[in-house]
C-alpha cells in the first residue's frame, strides 16, 4: 500500500514539482514583500512630558519638556515646548496671603492641561523647585516657608498629573543642575565617548562649559577646575554621566543676585552718608526713585548695614557715572582674607576659573540689551566705553528711545551691566568676552537654567554608563530579515530543482 502511494506521489511530484515550487516561491516572495512593506513603516513616536516650576525670588516660570520615550537615554533630546511666566511676584511674597496661591498657579497649569494630551496626564511628572527667595524666607521664618510649600503642594496635587513634590532646592543643586542643563543641551556630556585613554577622558570633562547663573537674590558659579590635585576645603560634586566622571566645583552666593545686590548697595550708601537724598552713579542722570527705608533694611541681605535713620524714605537721584558706580559696587566684594590656595570674594574657596562658560538669566538679559554679548565686543575697553556712554545718557532720552521696554528693567540696565562686570572681575575672569557665552535658549527653544537638569536627574534620564548601542535600527532589522528569507527561499528552490533533476537522471539510468 505504502509503495503504491509512494510511487503515485513521486509521479505527481515529478510531473508538477516545479510548478508547486515556483508557486510557493511566488507566494513567499509576495508574503515577504508584504511583511517588509507593512512592518517597515515608521510607527508613531511615543512622546513623554514633564513639568517643572522654577519658583525664583523675583517670579515663577513653568516649563514643559517633551521627549521621545524610545530615545530616552540619548543626550540633548529633551526639549522645551512651553515656558509660562506666572503673573505676579515670587512665591515667597505669599507668606501672608496663602489663599491667593491657587489663582497664582492656575493659569499656567491650565496651559499644561491644554498642551499635554489628556491620556498622558497621569504619567506626566510635575516638580516645583524654589530658590533664593524661599531660602531667605526660611532663614527669617521657617514655618512661613513651610506653609507656602504646603499650599503649593495641596493645589498642585489636585491636578490629574503625577505631582512629585514642591521643595526649596539648595544653592549647590541650583548651580549643579544649571551646569547639567547647558552641557546636556550643548552635547558636551557624550563627546568622544569611545576614548579609553584616561588623560583624554580628563580633557573631555574639561571641555564641558562652566555655568554662570545670575538670579534676583542669588548667583551661582559652577565649573570643572583644571587642577585635580588641589585639596579643596569643600567637596567637589561628583557625577558619573554617560560613562564619564566629573568633579565639579559649584558655589551659590546668597544675596548676590541682581535685586539683592542693589538693595545691599543702597543700604551701604545710606550707612556711608546718612541722608534722605542719594546721588546715585548707577542710575541715569535725571532718573528719580523713592525707596522705603524700612523695606530696605527689613531684609536678611541688608542686616549687616542696619542702623537708625531720621528719615523714612530714600530719594535716589541718578548721576550716570559708570566708573563711580563700579567703585561703589566693588565694596560689596571683599577680596582680602583668603585662607585657601585660591579664593573668589568674601574668603570663599574657589579654584581658578578655566575654560568656556555659559552665562544665563540676568547675565543674558542685561548683556543682550546692552549689545555686549561676547560676539559683539572685541575688548574690555570696548565694554567699558559702551557702559560709560550708556550710563551717562539722560533718563528722558533713554526712556523715549526704548519706549517699549519695561520701566523697571530699563531703569536698572546701567546698574545691572556694571554689576555683571564687577561680579565677573570678582570671580577673576580675564578676557571674559572671549570665554563667556551669554545664552538664553539653547538648540533654538530650550532655556538655559537649572530646571531641565533637575528633571533629568529626578527622572533618571541621564545614565551613569553609556547606553549600549542597538545593533540595528528597526528598518535595517526588517530589511535584513526579508533579504535573508529571500536568499533562503532561493537556495531552497534551487536545491529542490537540483535534487529533482538528479533523481530524474538516476531513474533514467536505471
Ligand atoms: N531685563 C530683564 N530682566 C529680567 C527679565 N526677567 C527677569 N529679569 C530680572 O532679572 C533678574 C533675575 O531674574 P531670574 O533669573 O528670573 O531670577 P529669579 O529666578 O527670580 O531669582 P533667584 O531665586 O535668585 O534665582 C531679576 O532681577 C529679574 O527681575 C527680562 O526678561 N528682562
Ligand atoms: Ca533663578
Amino acid at each position: 500500500m505504502f509503495l503504491v502511494i509512494d510511487s503515485r506521489v513521486k509521479r505527481f511530484l515529478s510531473k508538477n514539482g516545479l510548478v508547486i515550487l515556483g508557486f510557493t516561491f511566488i507566494l513567499s516572495l509576495i508574503a515577504l514583500l508584504a511583511v517588509g512593506l507593512t512592518q517597515n513603516k515608521n510607527t508613531p513616536e511615543n512622546f513623554k512630558f514633564g513639568i517643572v516650576f522654577d519658583a525664583g525670588s523675583s517670579h515663577t516660570t513653568m516649563y514643559i519638556y517633551k521627549w521621545s520615550a524610545e530615545k530616552v537615554n540619548d543626550t540633548g533630546l529633551v526639549y522645551e515646548i512651553e515656558s509660562c511666566k506666572v503673573k505676579g511676584p515670587g512665591i515667597s511674597a505669599f507668606a501672608s496671603n496663602l489663599q491667593d496661591i491657587p489663582m497664582y498657579l492656575s493659569k499656567c497649569m491650565g496651559r499644561a492641561k491644554e498642551l499635554i494630551p489628556k491620556y498622558k496626564h497621569h504619567q506626566t511628572p510635575v516638580y516645583l523647585g524654589a530658590t533664593a527667595g524661599m531660602r531667605l524666607l526660611r532663614m527669617e521664618n521657617e514655618e512661613s516657608a513651610e506653609r507656602i510649600l504646603n499650599s503649593v503642594t495641596s493645589f498642585l496635587s489636585s491636578y490629574p498629573f503625577n505631582f512629585r513634590g514642591a521643595r526649596i532646592i539648595s544653592g549647590s543643586e541650583e548651580g549643579a543642575y544649571g551646569w547639567i542643563t547647558i552641557n546636556y543641551l550643548l552635547g558636551k556630556l557624550q563627546k568622544k565617548q569611545n576614548s579609553k585613554d584616561p588623560s583624554s577622558r580628563r580633557n573631555e570633562s574639561l571641555e564641558t562649559y562652566g555655568a554662570l547663573d545670575l538670579g534676583g537674590a542669588s548667583t551661582q558659579i559652577t565649573f570643572v577646575p583644571k587642577d585635580t590635585n588641589i585639596k579643596p576645603p569643600i567637596k567637589f560634586m561628583q557625577f558619573r554621566l554617560y560613562g564619564n566622571n566629573y568633579s565639579v566645583y559649584t558655589y551659590s552666593f546668597l544675596c548676590y543676585g541682581k535685586d539683592q545686590a542693589l538693595l545691599k548697595k543702597l543700604a551701604m550708601d545710606i550707612m556711608n552718608a546718612p541722608s534722605g537724598i542719594l546721588l546715585d552713579p548707577c542710575f541715569h542722570p535725571g532718573y528719580e526713585r523713592t525707596v522705603d527705608v524700612s523695606y530696605l533694611f527689613n531684609n536678611t541681605c541688608t542686616r549687616e548695614y542696619n542702623g537708625q535713620f531720621p528719615f523714612h524714605e530714600l530719594k535716589i537721584n541718578g548721576t550716570g557715572e559708570f566708573q563711580q558706580c563700579q567703585e561703589d559696587l566693588l565694596d560689596l566684594f571683599h577680596t582680602t582674607n583668603c585662607r585657601y590656595t585660591s579664593c573668589t570674594f568674601n574668603g570663599i574657596f574657589m579654584p581658578p576659573v578655566q575654560g568656556e562658560f555659559g552665562a544665563f538669566s540676568a547675565y543674558y538679559y542685561t548683556m543682550n540689551f546692552l549689545n555686549l554679548t561676547s560676539d559683539k565686543v572685541s575688548s574690555e575697553e570696548m565694554v567699558i566705553d559702551k557702559m560709560k556712554k550708556f550710563c551717562a545718557r539722560p533718563w528722558k532720552e533713554v526712556n523715549t528711545t526704548y519706549a517699549g521696554v519695561k520701566q523697571k528693567y530699563l531703569s536698572e540696565y546701567c546698574f545691572a551691566g556694571t554689576y555683571v562686570l564687577t561680579l565677573l572681575q570678582a570671580y577673576n575672569f580675564t578676557d571674559y568676552w572671549k570665554h563667556i557665552h551669554f545664552m538664553d535658549k539653547i538648540n533654538d527653544n530650550t532655556e538655559a537654567g537649572w530646571t531641565l537638569g533637575y528633571m533629568l536627574n529626578l527622572t533618571n534620564m541621564i545614565p551613569a554608563e553609556l547606553p549600549q548601542p542597538k545593533p540595528f535600527s528597526r528598518p535595517t532589522y526588517i530589511s535584513l530579515m526579508v533579504a535573508f528569507s529571500l536568499v533562503l527561499a532561493v537556495v531552497f528552490i534551487l536545491g529542490s530543482i537540483i535534487f529533482h533533476k538528479s533523481s530524474y537522471f538516476q531513474k533514467k539510468a536505471i
